[in-house]
C-alpha cells in the first residue's frame, strides 16, 4: 500500500460524515483532492450537496470533478471542513500550509461546525514542529515582518530559522492572497498556543500554520487499517 493509497482510504471514510443537503469546506493538497475526487463520484450518483474550495486549485479541481461550488460570502456557515494536514499533533491540534493554503483554509475551518482531518499515519505526531511551521506574511516590510518573527521565535528558545519560500524559476512563492510565506524550521514546538499568540500579534503576518482547536475527528489510514481519532 502506497501513501498515496492511505490517503484515499482515509478520505473516503470522511464520506461517511456527509449528509445530503450539506455545505461542505473542501481543503487543499494531495489528500484532500481525493476527497474532491470521490465526492464528486457521489455527487454524480445523486448526492445534493455544496462546497467552499479553500484555494484556486481546490476550485478547479471541485469543478473539474463536478461538485458544486459556492463562496463564504454566499454560504457564511459550513456543516462540515475536510482537510488534509502536514502534521498531527497532541489534542489534534495541526500544522498546515505545505501547500500554501492555510490562510483560507483557517478562514473556512473556522466557519464550519466540525473539521474532519484526512491523512495518511505519518502525519500523527506525538509532538508538533518537525515539519516547519508555515508563517503567510505580507510583502511590505518583509524584513521587519521576519526580525519581529525571529525574535518572537527566540523569545520562547525556538530557533529562528525562517525561509522565504520560492516557487517557479527561484521567485518568492505567492499565495492565493497575494503574500508571501516564510517556513519556520523549528523541530520541535512545545508550546504551540503561545507560539500562536506570538505570531498572531505580529504586524504583517497574515496567519500562521497552527491549527489549536479547529480539528475535531481525525481520520488516519495506516498498514493496520483506518482509525478515527475523536477530540472531545
Ligand atoms: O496548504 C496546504 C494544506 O494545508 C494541506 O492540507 C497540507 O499541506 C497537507 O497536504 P497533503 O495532503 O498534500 O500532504
Amino acid at each position: 500500500m502506497t501513501p498515496d493509497d492511505l490517503k484515499r482510504q482515509a478520505a473516503a471514510r470522511a464520506l461517511d460524515w456527509v449528509r445530503p443537503g450539506m455545505r461542505l469546506g473542501l481543503g487543499t493538497g494531495s489528500t484532500a483532492r481525493h476527497f474532491v475526487e470521490l465526492l464528486g463520484e457521489r455527487v454524480r450518483a445523486g448526492l445534493d450537496v455544496i462546497g467552499v474550495p479553500t484555494s484556486e486549485t481546490t476550485q478547479a479541481d471541485a469543478e473539474r470533478f463536478g461538485v458544486p461550488v459556492t463562496t463564504l460570502d454566499d454560504e457564511p456557515r459550513l456543516q462540515v471542513t475536510v482537510d488534509g494536514a502536514d502534521e498531527i499533533g497532541p489534542g489534534l491540534s495541526l500544522i498546515k500550509g505545505g501547500g500554501g493554503a492555510l490562510l483560507r483554509e483557517k478562514i473556512v475551518a473556522a466557519a464550519s461546525d466540525h473539521m474532519i482531518v484526512i491523512a495518511d499515519e505519518s502525519k500523527l505526531l506525538p509532538a508538533l514542529g518537525a515539519f516547519p511551521l508555515p508563517i503567510e506574511v505580507v510583502p511590505f516590510g518583509l524584513m521587519a515582518t521576519r526580525n519581529a518573527i525571529a525574535a518572537a521565535l527566540e523569545s520562547l528558545a525556538l530557533p529562528p530559522e525562517l525561509k522565504l519560500r520560492t516557487g517557479s524559476a527561484g521567485l518568492a512563492f505567492v499565495t492565493d492572497g497575494g503574500h508571501f510565506i516564510l517556513d519556520a524550521a523549528l523541530g520541535r514546538i512545545p508550546d504551540p498556543k503561545s507560539l500562536a499568540g506570538k505570531l498572531a500579534a505580529i504586524p504583517g503576518v497574515v496567519e500562521h500554520g497552527l491549527f489549536l482547536g479547529l480539528a475535531r475527528t481525525a481520520i488516519v489510514a495506516g498498514a493496520a487499517g483506518v482509525r478515527v481519532i475523536e477530540q472531545s
